[in-house]
C-alpha cells in the first residue's frame, strides 16, 4: 500500500517510477493474520480452476501419473508409461494421419507455445512497440492459445484495448523475425482478437508439376497448383474475371497454362470454349504450321496481331450480347450447356493491345471491347483473364472491373496494392519480396479473391512444353480458327 505525498522532501520518499513529479511512502498496515490466510487460500484455489480449466488434458495426465504411481508403485509405473510410448511410436507411424489429428498436433503446439512463444512473448511485444508501459505497469497483449497443423502454428491472442489489426499488420514482420517464422499473416476474429499464423515449412519452395487432368472437372473452379497450406488452389473461372500481374519471367504463362490444362475435358465435351489473343506469338505456341503450334489446336479462336485480336474481341462481344439476349429476363444464372458453353477469353500482355499498339483507333476499339466483355459477361458465361507485366491505370484503364487478381513477383512494393487492392501488402500479400530465382519463385504469387480480403499465397504448377505436347496429342480437336 502507498501512500501520496506530494511535496515531501526527495530523500525520505520511495518512489515507484524514477524521475516523476508524483512519490510514494509505504505505509505499513496491520492486517489480522487470518485475512491473510484466507487471501492466500482464496488465490490458490483460484489459481488451481484456472489452470484446469485453460489446460484440462494436462491436468488430467499429471493427475493419473500421480494416481498410477501410487497404486502400482514407480517401477511398474515406468513400465507402463514405455509400453504406452511404445505404443504411441507404432501409431504415428503406422496411421500417421490419426496420430497427427488426436495426439501429434496437440503435443507440437504444446511445445511451440512453451518454448517458442511464451518464452519470447514479454520482449517481443515490448520491442516491437505491441505492448505498452503506463505508470510504470506493463500492459502485454494475451497470449492465449497456439494450434498447429500440418505446415503452420496459429496463435490467437487478445489484443490490448485501444488497438486493432492494422497496429498488428504493420508490425508483421517484426513477430515473423522474432518467432523465427519465414512470415506472419493476421487474420481477424471475433472484436478484439487476432488469429497469427507463422508458417513452419514451405510447400511452394520447389517447383510443383502440372496438375493431372480430371476426367470431370468442377464445371467453376480450376485446380491450377497448391496453396502454401498444402491445399489444392482452386481459381474460379466461371462467374468472373482474373487479372494475372507480374514481372517478365514471374510465370504468367504457367497460371494461363494450368487454367487452359483444366478446362480441357470440358472443352472436348463442348462445354467450354477457349478464346485466346497471344500478341507475343509465344506464351500460348503460335506458329505458322501445326506442328509448330501445338496450342492451338487447343482453342476455339485464336488471334496475334492486334488487328486480329480486336477482331476476335469483336466476335466475342456479339456473342456475349447474343447469350443474353437469349437469356434475357427468363435465366438468371449461366450453366454452361451446348448450346450456350462457357467461354474464356485470355489475352496475354493486355498492356501490349491497350497502351503500347501503334494505331490509336485499334487501342480505343480493343479498351472498349474488354470494358464490355468485362461489365456484361460474367453472368452469362463470357470470362476474361487477362495477363499483364505493369499494373498502372495508364497502361489497363479496366484493372478494377477484375473481381479476382494474381499478384505473381512485382518489381516495387506499391505494385501490391495496385494490383490487390488498398491494405493487400499489410496484409501478408509480400509480391515485390518473392524471390527472381526461377526454381524458387516462378509461378508463386498471390491470388486475391472477390470475397475474401485475405491474400492466398500459391504456386502454379509448370505446365511444361512435353505436357502441352500431350495435352495436344490427348485433347487437340481442330487447328482453331486463326483469326
Ligand atoms: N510454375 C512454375 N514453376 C516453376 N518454374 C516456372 C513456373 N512458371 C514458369 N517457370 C519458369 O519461369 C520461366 C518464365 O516463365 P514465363 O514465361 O511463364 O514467365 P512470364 O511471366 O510469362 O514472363 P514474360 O512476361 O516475360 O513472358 C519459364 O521458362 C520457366 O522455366
Amino acid at each position: 500500500m502507498f501512500r501520496k505525498l506530494p511535496g515531501d522532501p526527495a530523500r525520505d520518499l520511495v518512489s515507484t517510477t524514477p524521475d516523476t513529479a508524483v512519490v510514494f511512502r509505504p505505509s505499513v498496515v496491520q492486517v489480522p493474520a487470518i485475512v491473510t490466510v484466507l487471501i492466500a487460500l482464496w488465490r490458490f484455489l483460484g489459481g488451481t480452476v484456472r489452470t484446469i480449466y485453460r489446460h484440462p488434458i494436462a491436468c488430467l495426465l499429471c493427475l493419473g501419473l500421480a494416481w498410477l504411481i501410487y497404486s502400482v508403485g514407480w517401477q511398474r509405473a515406468l513400465l507402463l508409461i514405455l509400453a504406452e510410448t511404445g505404443l504411441l511410436i507404432a501409431w504415428a507411424r503406422l496411421e500417421r494421419a490419426s496420430f497427427c489429428a488426436l495426439v501429434g498436433w496437440r503435443l507440437l503446439a504444446w511445445y511451440r507455445w512453451m518454448w517458442i512463444y511464451r518464452r519470447h512473448w514479454q520482449p517481443t511485444m515490448v520491442i516491437s512497440g505491441l505492448g505498452r508501459t503506463s505508470g510504470g505497469r506493463e500492459f502485454l497483449p494475451r497470449l492465449r492459445k497456439v494450434t498447429c497443423d500440418g505446415w503452420a502454428d496459429t496463435v490467437r491472442i487478445k489484443m490490448l484495448s485501444g488497438q486493432s489489426h492494422e497496429d498488428w499488420e504493420k508490425r508483421a514482420p517484426h513477430l515473423a523475425h522474432a518467432f523465427g517464422a519465414p512470415s506472419c499473416r493476421v487474420t481477424v476474429g471475433k472484436p478484439g482478437w487476432l488469429a497469427l499464423t507463422f508458417p513452419r515449412r514451405d510447400p511452394l519452395a520447389v517447383p510443383l508439376p502440372a496438375i493431372p487432368i480430371k476426367n470431370v472437372p468442377h464445371p467453376e473452379f480450376a485446380e491450377t497448383g497448391l496453396r502454401e497450406d498444402g491445399k489444392p488452389l482452386m481459381l474460379r473461372v466461371h462467374g468472373t474475371h482474373l487479372l494475372i500481374v507480374g514481372a517478365t519471367g514471374a510465370g504468367k504463362g504457367s497460371w494461363e497454362w494450368g487454367i487452359i490444362r483444366d478446362r480441357l475435358p470440358l472443352v472436348r465435351a463442348g462445354l467450354c470454349r477457349l478464346w485466346v489473343c497471344d500478341p507475343k506469338r509465344m506464351e500460348l505456341k503460335f506458329g505458322h504450321s501445326p506442328s509448330e503450334a501445338p496450342g492451338k489446336t487447343l482453342f476455339y479462336r485464336y488471334a496475334a496481331t492486334p488487328e486480329d485480336c480486336l477482331t476476335l474481341l469483336e466476335e466475342a462481344e456479339k456473342e456475349m450480347q447474343r447469350t443474353a439476349d437469349a437469356f434475357g429476363g427468363h435465366v438468371r444464372k449461366h450453366v454452361a450447356s451446348l448450346e450456350y458453353p462457357h467461354n474464356i477469353i485470355i489475352v496475354d500482355e493486355v498492356a501490349f493491345l491497350t497502351a503500347y499498339v501503334d494505331d490509336r483507333k485499334i487501342r480505343d476499339a480493343i479498351n472498349s471491347r474488354l470494358s464490355t466483355l468485362s461489365t456484361q459477361g460474367r453472368s452469362v458465361g463470357f470470362t476474361l483473364i487477362a495477363a499483364l507485366q505493369d499494373p498502372r491505370k495508364e497502361v489497363l484503364k479496366i484493372r478494377n472491373l477484375f473481381p479476382d487478381k494474381i499478384a505473381l513477383r512485382l518489381d516495387e512494393s506499391d505494385q501490391v496494392d495496385m494490383v490487390l487492392g488498398e491494405g493487400a501488402r499489410d496484409r501478408g500479400a509480400l509480391a515485390d519480396l518473392i524471390a527472381s530465382d526461377e526454381y524458387e519463385g516462378a509461378g508463386v504469387g498471390f491470388v486475391r479473391l472477390e470475397k475474401s480480403p485475405i491474400p492466398i499465397r500459391g504456386r502454379a504448377g509448370y505446365v511444361s512444353d512435353d505436357d502441352i505436347t500431350d495435352m495436344v496429342r490427348d485433347y487437340g480437336q481442330h487447328l482453331a480458327e486463326v483469326i
